[in-house]
């Protein structure tokens, strides 16, 4: 079944300058994507449009076969949502279980113990101290908190932007096994990463954006000759021309 699907999307901060100019992908239950390309590719710019923190100006996106074009990030968590940001995804003053109870009030007040209780059991680095401060947690961590208060209301996608961005390579090892858990979980994952090495040992697909436009959608493992990406990133092959 296919879970979320974008047709010929637009979508940027100017109607008379879009940044992603007409991208169009699905991805099935299940399957777990990433979304690679240079710097200022439109990256962000695409998976905030999808997440409703952005404006659209043509194209739709399907979830779960719902018409989900231009609604409001609050409107899509109940659709079934979910959506990590780069930065700011986490309260600090804030403990591990205060931060948890918080995006659990989307839920019905009978199931909020039972869904915290499943996302400690997930990440019982969380569960083991949920009185700690989340600003006292490492940067990995801090994604691992971000992770669990968007999967506590059980999205059909979780998507990510850069959840490895400013971590030292330790750091960036623990992120991604997470994600590796969480893919191993059932979770239909899409993720934005420039750490390309360890996005494609995580993913079975690659999409590469460049200028607002897919240049490639294929298996990761087709990624791995750095010759092929190279190319892709400068904008030297096409999506037709890789095919
Ligand atoms: N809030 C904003 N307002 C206006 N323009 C923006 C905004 N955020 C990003 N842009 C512009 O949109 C373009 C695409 O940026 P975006 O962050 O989507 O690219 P990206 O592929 O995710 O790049 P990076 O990997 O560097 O984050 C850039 O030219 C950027 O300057």
């Amino acid at each position: 079944m296919t879970t979320l699907a974008l047709r010929d999307l637009k979508a940027g901060y100017d109607r008379d300058l879009p940044i992603v100019k007409g991208v169009s992908f699905e991805v099935e239950e299940g399957e777990c994507l990433c979304i690679l390309g240079p710097n200022g590719a439109g990256k962000s710019t695409m998976i905030k449009a999808v997440a409703g923190l952005v404006p659209t100006f043509g194209g739709t996106v399907h979830l779960n076969g719902a018409d989900i074009t231009g609604l409001a990030s609050h409107q899509l968590v109940r659709k079934g949502m979910g959506f990590v940001p780069q930065t700011e995804n986490i309260f600090t003053s804030l403990t591990i279980l205060e931060n948890l109870q918080i995006a659990a009030q989307l839920l019905p007040a009978a199931e909020r113990a039972n869904r915290i209780a499943a996302m400690f059991d997930m990440f019982p680095d969380l569960g083991s101290r949920p009185r700690t401060e989340a600003g006292a947690l490492s940067g990995g961590q801090r994604q691992m908190l971000a992770a669990a208060r968007a999967l506590l209301t059980e999205p059909k996608v979780l998507i990510l932007d850069e959840p490895s961005a400013g971590l030292s390579p330790k750091l960036v090892g623990q992120v991604f096994d997470t994600l590796r858990r969480i893919s191993a979980a059932g979770v239909t994952l899409v993720l934005v990463e420039q750490n390309v090495r360890a996005a494609l040992a995580l993913t079975e697909r690659a999409l590469v954006l460049v200028d607002g436009r897919l240049a490639h959608d294929g298996p990761a493992d087709d990624l791995h000759d750095g010759k092929l990406l190279g190319e892709l990133f400068l904008g030297h092959r096409s999506a037709e021309a890789s095919a």
